[in-house]
């Protein structure tokens, strides 16, 4: 999978030999499993070229150092953490979503079984606070605290989405609240962290923070339309695949909250159960009806239209930040990146 372009720092260069030797530290068992789930591996353990994911957050954590004036390099136990705690919570989030696919290969729980698919995300959790206490500097404290409390938001976030899978009514605002701290909150403390630990002043570190918060939004925006309208050869995801879970995305809340009659043959559709002696319930015409009431009921609209309002404030919070110029302009870059992106 290609990488977040960015064009002054070779994202992956600088971090993988760090992420590699962090993860090294693991036992072998929990490593076999890890190093599948970061695509370094294949199932038996043999190497692999290409890494997975997007790195994202570790371009993000180098470029937030550049904004404090220091070295991308200097961010690097920043970058490593919030990609580790990133890679936790898609191991732990494939599991409770049953989802059996991720990053085009088979999700580490299919091959390895849910106990050391646990154990894996568990670990890099772990591994994830070691490296940045470890970190020289005085920052270190400050950046772990950060990233402890993205992480607590990222788990009361989860713990809300599963909440809605069982609710008929969501409303939009505390759908865009989940969003904000399932996802937007570890993308702010990733744009934060390289700042915080090279000791930024507070003021520099919150706009970064809120740069990054808003980024996050507009990120699960378009996360939740790819998940109906995506191709599935470029997300690496299943076809309409939230549909099929039922799964209370912010395209979908917007279309179920529109008080149209779409939005509600919408509702009625969601709220039947799948038949459990069918395991082709919902079939392809469910799930197209479902996206086209989304679609019309005005979720995917309304669902880009705020994506690129997000954009907006992001963009407004570097405006007054005293940052460099070419590091505003690289977060801008990465901003438009998040909205254009395919996969
Ligand atoms: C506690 C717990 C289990 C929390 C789950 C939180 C969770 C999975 C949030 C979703 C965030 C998200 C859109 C990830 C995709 O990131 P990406 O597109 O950057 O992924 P990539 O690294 O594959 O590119």
């Amino acid at each position: 999978m290609t990488a977040v372009p960015v064009s002054m720092t070779d994202v992956r260069g600088l971090v993988d030999g760090a992420l590699r030797a962090a993860v090294g530290r693991l036992d072998p068992r929990t490593y076999r499993v890890a190093a599948y789930h970061l695509g370094w591996a294949d199932e038996e353990g043999r190497p692999l070229a290409a890494p997975a994911g997007k790195a994202l957050r570790p371009a993000l954590a180098l470029l937030s150092a550049r904004a404090a004036g220091a070295p991308p390099e200097s961010a690097l136990p920043g970058a490593v953490a919030v990609e580790l705690t990133h890679a936790f919570s898609l191991l732990h989030d494939d599991i409770m979503d049953g989802d059996r696919t991720r990053r085009h290969r088979p999700a580490a729980w299919t091959v390895f079984g849910e106990p050391a698919a646990i154990l894996a995300g568990d670990a890099l959790l772990a591994l994830a606070l070691e490296v940045l206490l470890e970190a020289p500097g005085q920052g270190s404290a400050r950046a772990a605290r950060a990233l402890t409390v993205a992480t607590r938001r990222l788990i009361a976030g989860q713990s809300l989405d599963l909440e809605f899978e069982t609710r008929r009514q969501v409303g939009l605002e505390e759908c865009t609240a989940m969003a904000a701290d399932k996802t937007a909150a570890l993308l702010a403390c990733s744009c934060a962290i390289g700042a915080v630990l090279d000791g930024a002043p507070e003021p520099l570190a919150a706009a970064l923070e809120a740069f990054g918060a808003d980024l996050g939004l507009a990120f699960q925006l378009v996360d939740d339309l790819l998940g109906i309208w995506g191709d599935p050869a470029t997300t690496g995801k299943p076809a309409l695949s939230d549909l099929r879970s039922r799964k209370m995305s912010l395209p979908v809340v917007a279309a179920l909250n529109s008080g149209t009659p779409e939005g509600a043959r919408l509702a009625e559709l969601y709220a039947r159960p799948p038949d459990p002696e069918d395991p082709e319930d919902p079939d392809e015409e469910d799930l197209a009806e479902a996206a086209a009431l989304v679609e019309a009921a005005g979720g995917r609209a309304w669902a880009e239209a705020a994506a690129d309002e997000r954009i907006a404030s992001a963009a407004a919070h570097l405006a007054s930040a005293p940052l460099p110029e070419p590091v505003r302009a690289e977060f801008l870059r990465i901003a438009a990146f998040v909205t254009r992106r395919d996969h």
